[in-house]
C-alpha cells in the first residue's frame, strides 16, 4: 500500500507560529489579500477534484481571514457556474480588511449572502469557513450551533484550513468541532490537524503551500515532525558476516500469573523485528507455553530480584512491564531492573508502578504509556492528558528525563530536549489488546539493533502504525500478533537487510 501522506510535509506548527509565517510572507512582499486568494483557489480546486459533479455549495463564513477564503471559494464557485451561497454567520459589515475584501468580491460575483440562521436551508458541498487559526478558548454561540447544524446535515463538508473548532495546537475540539470529509491546509501543515480528536474531523488532509518562499518558511523552526519513511531512521544492512552477537540482547520482564501472554508478545515482537537474541523472564508456570510458542526466546521463570539481576548481566536491553502486574511479584522485578544500566523500555505495569513510586527510571529509557497510563504518572485525569497531548508528551519526557511515547490515535514521541514527533498513521482497527505489548517489543528490538532511544521510539511508532493501516483493510478483530509478519516486510521495504 503506498504511504498516502507522502504529499504532506514533515514539519508541523502552531498557531503562533503559521501566524508567524504569515506574517514574514507578507513582510517579504506578497500582500495578504494575495495570500488569500491563493487560499481561495487552492481550496476550490481541491473542492472541485473531490465533489466535480456537486454543482452547488454553501459556506458557512466567520468574521476573520477564514471567512475571507470561504468568501472567495463562493466567488470562484459562482464564475464556474454553480450554485453558490454564503451563510454569514458574522454580519457581513463587521468584516474587515482582507476579510471585508474577499466580501465584497463575493458580492461581485453574484453570490447570495444571508444571515445564517439555525434554520438556515444547506445545500451541496458545505464550506466550513467558519473559523481558522485565530480560534481562542471554547468555541461560543452562534458557532457553536452553526457547526452542529454542519455536523447533523449529512451533506458533505470541506474545511477551510482546518476544520472550526478544532485547536490547531492540540487537536483537541474546544467543545466542538467540525467533522470534515476534507481539510485543505495552508501555508504550514498544523500540529493540532493530527493528534487528539483531530483524526475525527480533518477527514482526508490536503496541502497547499500558497507558493510561499520556501527559505522564509524554512527560517521558522518547526514546533514538531511529522513521522515519513523519509525521516524516521533507517536499519544498518548488515554484513554478509553478520552474527547475532552484533544485534543485541533483550530481555523482556513480565507476565504474573494471568498475564503471561503480554511478555511473550513483546518477547516475539523483538524477536520478530531482529534483535540478535531475546530472553523472556517471567513466572515459572508460563515457560512451558512460551518455549511451546517461540522456542528462539530463551524462557527463564524468575521467583526473585536477585535472579533476575544475575539474568540482566548477560543482556543489553531491558523491556519492562507487560504483564507485570502490581503485586509483589512485579514490584520486586521493577525495583531490580531499575538498578540496571541497561537501555529500558517501561510499559503498562511499569508505568503503573512507577507512577506510585515503586521505582525510579534509570538513564537511556523509552516510557510507552497509552493516555490513562499517561495521566497516572503526571497526576491528572486523562482528559486532561488528551485535551493537550503534545503538552502531555512533552512533560512525561521532562518528568522522567525520557524518551516518551504517548499512544492512542496521533501517537507523540518526545525526548527531554524537546524534540517532539507525531505519527499520523494507524488504524481504530488497532484499539484491541495486545497492540501496545508488540510496540514495547519493538522498540526494544530496534534499540537493540543500536538505535538510539527517541530514532528507536520513532521508528518502532511508524513501523506498528503503518503495519495496523495494512492490516486493517480487512477491518476490525486485528489480532496483536498479526503485525509480526507485516512489520518485518514493512522494515524490509524501508531498510533491507542486505545492500
Ligand atoms: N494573511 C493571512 O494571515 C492568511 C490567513 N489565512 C486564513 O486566515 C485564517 C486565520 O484568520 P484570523 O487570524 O483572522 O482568524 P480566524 O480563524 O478567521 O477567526 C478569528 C475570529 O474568530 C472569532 N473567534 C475566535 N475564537 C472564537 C471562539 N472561541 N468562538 C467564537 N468565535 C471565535 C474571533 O471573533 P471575535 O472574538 O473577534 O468576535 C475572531 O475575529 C487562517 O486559518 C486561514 O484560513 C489564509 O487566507 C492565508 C493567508
Ligand atoms: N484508534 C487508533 N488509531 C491508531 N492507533 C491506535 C488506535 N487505537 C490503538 N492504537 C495503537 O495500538 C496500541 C495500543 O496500545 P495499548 O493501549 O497499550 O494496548 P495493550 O496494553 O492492550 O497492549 C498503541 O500503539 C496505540 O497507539
Ligand atoms: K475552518
Amino acid at each position: 500500500m503506498p504511504d498516502s501522506h507522502d504529499d504532506l510535509p514533515i514539519p508541523l506548527y502552531s498557531a503562533a507560529q503559521v501566524r508567524e509565517l504569515d506574517a514574514r510572507l507578507i513582510a517579504a512582499g506578497t500582500p495578504g489579500f494575495e495570500l488569500m486568494q491563493r487560499a481561495g483557489h487552492a481550496a476550490w480546486r481541491a473542492l472541485r477534484r473531490r465533489w466535480p459533479d456537486a454543482g452547488a455549495l454553501t459556506v458557512l463564513a466567520g468574521r476573520g481571514n477564514n471567512a475571507g477564503d470561504g468568501y472567495l471559494v463562493a466567488a470562484l464557485a459562482k464564475r464556474a457556474g454553480w450554485l453558490a451561497r454564503v451563510l454569514a454567520v458574522c454580519n457581513p459589515a463587521q468584516l474587515q480588511g482582507d476579510a471585508a475584501k474577499a466580501c465584497d468580491e463575493a458580492r461581485q460575483a453574484g453570490v447570495e449572502i444571508q444571515p445564517w440562521r439555525e434554520c438556515a436551508r444547506l445545500e451541496g458541498v458545505l464550506v466550513d469557513a467558519l473559523l481558522g487559526t485565530g480560534l481562542s478558548g471554547e468555541v461560543r454561540e452562534p458557532y457553536a450551533q452553526a457547526i452542529r447544524q454542519l455536523n447533523a446535515s449529512g451533506l458533505p463538508v470541506m474545511a477551510v484550513d482546518i476544520p472550526s473548532g478544532l485547536s490547531a495546537d492540540t487537536g483537541r475540539a474546544l467543545g466542538v468541532a467540525v467533522r470534515a470529509e476534507l481539510t485543505v491546509t495552508f501555508i504550514g501543515l498544523k500540529l493540532g490537524l493530527l493528534t487528539g480528536d483531530a483524526p475525527d474531523c480533518v477527514g482526508a488532509l490536503a496541502f497547499a503551500d500558497l507558493q510561499a518562499d520556501p527559505q522564509i518558511v524554512a527560517g521558522l523552526p518547526a514546533e514538531a515532525v511529522r513521522l515519513a519513511a523519509g525521516n524516521v531512521a533507517r536499519l544498518a544492512p548488515r554484513p554478509r558476516s553478520a552474527h547475532k552477537g552484533r544485534y543485541g540482547h533483550l530481555l523482556v520482564v513480565g507476565g504474573d500469573r494471568g498475564l503471561g501472554g503480554a511478555a511473550l508478545l513483546s518477547a516475539e515482537s523483538a524477536l520478530r523485528s531482529g534483535a540478535g537474541l531475546v530472553s523472556l523472564a517471567t513466572r515459572s508456570e508460563h515457560v512451558p507455553a512460551a518455549l511451546a510458542r517461540r522456542a528462539e526466546v530463551m524462557s527463564v521463570g524468575v521467583s526473585s530480584a536477585n535472579q533476575l539481576l544475575a539474568l540482566m548481566e548477560r543482556v543489553d536491553v531491558l523491556v519492562v512491564g507487560p504483564g507485570l502486574g502490581q503485586a509483589a511479584w512485579g514490584r520486586s522485578l521493577l525495583s531490580a531492573a531499575a538498578r540496571g544500566a541497561r537501555a529500558q523500555i517501561w510499559d503498562a505495569d511499569a508505568l503503573n508502578l512507577l507512577s506510585v513510586g515503586a521505582a525510579s527510571v534509570p538513564a537511556n529509557t523509552v516510557l510507552t504509556p497509552h493516555p490513562g497510563e499517561a495521566a497516572r504518572l503526571l497526576g491528572c485525569d486523562i482528559s486532561a492528558v488528551q485535551a493537550d497531548r503534545p503538552a502531555a508528551v512533552r512533560a512525561l519526557a521532562r518528568k522522567y528525563a525520557a524518551v516518551a511515547i504517548l499512544k492512542g490515535a496521533g501517537s507523540l514521541i518526545a525526548d527531554p530536549d524537546g524534540r517532539l514527533a507525531v505519527c499520523d498513521h494507524g488504524h481504530p482497527a488497532m484499539a484491541g489488546a495486545g497492540l501496545g505489548d508488540v510496540l514495547a517489543g519493538l522498540v526494544g528490538g530496534l534499540l537493540a539493533q543500536g538505535l538510539p532511544p527517541f530514532e528507536a521510539a520513532c521508528l518502532a511508532v511508524w513501523l506498528h502504525a503503518r503495519a495496523g493501516e495494512r492490516l486493517a483493510v480487512q477491518g476490525r478483530g486485528l489480532a496483536a500478533g498479526d503485525l509480526f509478519p507485516v512489520v518485518r516486510q514493512l522494515l524490509e521495504e524501508h531498510a533491507p537487510c542486505l545492500n
